[in-house]
């Protein structure tokens, strides 16, 4: 579904990212660790032709994402906050985006019935302004937006963090379902090892703009990228 080809990445000559190739087939769970500036956002950025690179190309469905805009009828995204329109209400901001993507205002509605539980009465009804919403309601708007109108492909940056631990939980379900039930292509970038490792079938880790780590998801996964993230602040 997704191919990452020579990508690379400068500012201002300084090299941020470097990944010859990567192949994320069609209902792949696919999720990308590593620490802090390991290039992650701008893998995703990439993807999104939010930023262009330094040299190669992605395909998303053999469409090169710099070259058409057709990828973004069937790519649900959610990178950070900037993706809101934040003086519109949650409800406003849906019906947007369902609009965008040939869904009616009732088609919206029924779309976020089963959001119900996701949004613990915090987002929906409330009368106030995307911008008026605390950060993780604000994250559980973003996210569910992302959704909306059946993509083919779901692409989350950190969707854990600043969620409470009940939503992560009914997060965790929901990215699963993706997938698993509905064939789903779900990249998800996450520092949480432990979340990630429970949602995502395939793990990449990234460090310093390098493919460092390709793992097919297993039992053994958690703690072999525990014991690589520790042995980095632990050198024996
Ligand atoms: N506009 C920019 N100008 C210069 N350097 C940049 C720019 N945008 C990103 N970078 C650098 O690119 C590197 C990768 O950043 P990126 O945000 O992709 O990392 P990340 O893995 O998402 O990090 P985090 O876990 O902290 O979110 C960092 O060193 C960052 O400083």
């Amino acid at each position: 579904m997704i191919t990452i080809n020579n990508i690379s990445k400068k500012y201002r000559g300084v090299e941020v990212l470097n990944v010859p190739n990567i192949d994320i087939p069609t209902g792949q769970s696919f999720g990308l660790v590593g620490n802090n500036g390991a290039g992650k956002t701008t893998l995703f950025n990439i993807l999104l032709d939010l930023i262009r690179p330094t040299t190669g190309k992605i395909t998303n469905n053999n469409i090169v994402v710099n070259a058409s805009e057709e990828w973004k009828t069937f790519t649900g995204s959610f990178i950070d906050e900037s993706f809101l329109i934040t003086y519109l209400t949650p409800e406003e901001y849906f019906d947007f985006i369902g609009d965008l993507r040939g869904m009616n205002k009732a088609d919206v509605k029924s779309f976020l019935s089963q959001f119900e539980e996701f949004f613990n009465g915090e987002v929906i009804g409330k009368k106030k302004f995307l911008r008026d919403l605390s950060k993780g309601n604000q994250k559980k708007a973003g996210i569910v937006a992302a959704l909306i109108g059946n993509p083919e492909v779901i692409i989350l940056d950190e969707p854990f963090a600043n969620l409470d631990p009940t939503t992560q939980i009914r997060l965790k379900q929901i990215i699963k379902n993706l997938a698993e039930k509905q064939g789903i292509t779900v990249l998800v970038s996450s520092h949480d090892l432990m979340h990630v490792t429970d949602v995502c079938e395939r793990i990449v880790v990234l460090e310093k703009g390098h493919v460092i780590k390709d793992i097919q998801t297993s039992q053994a996964t958690l703690k072999e990228l525990e014991a690589h993230f520790g042995a980095t602040i632990n050198p024996e």
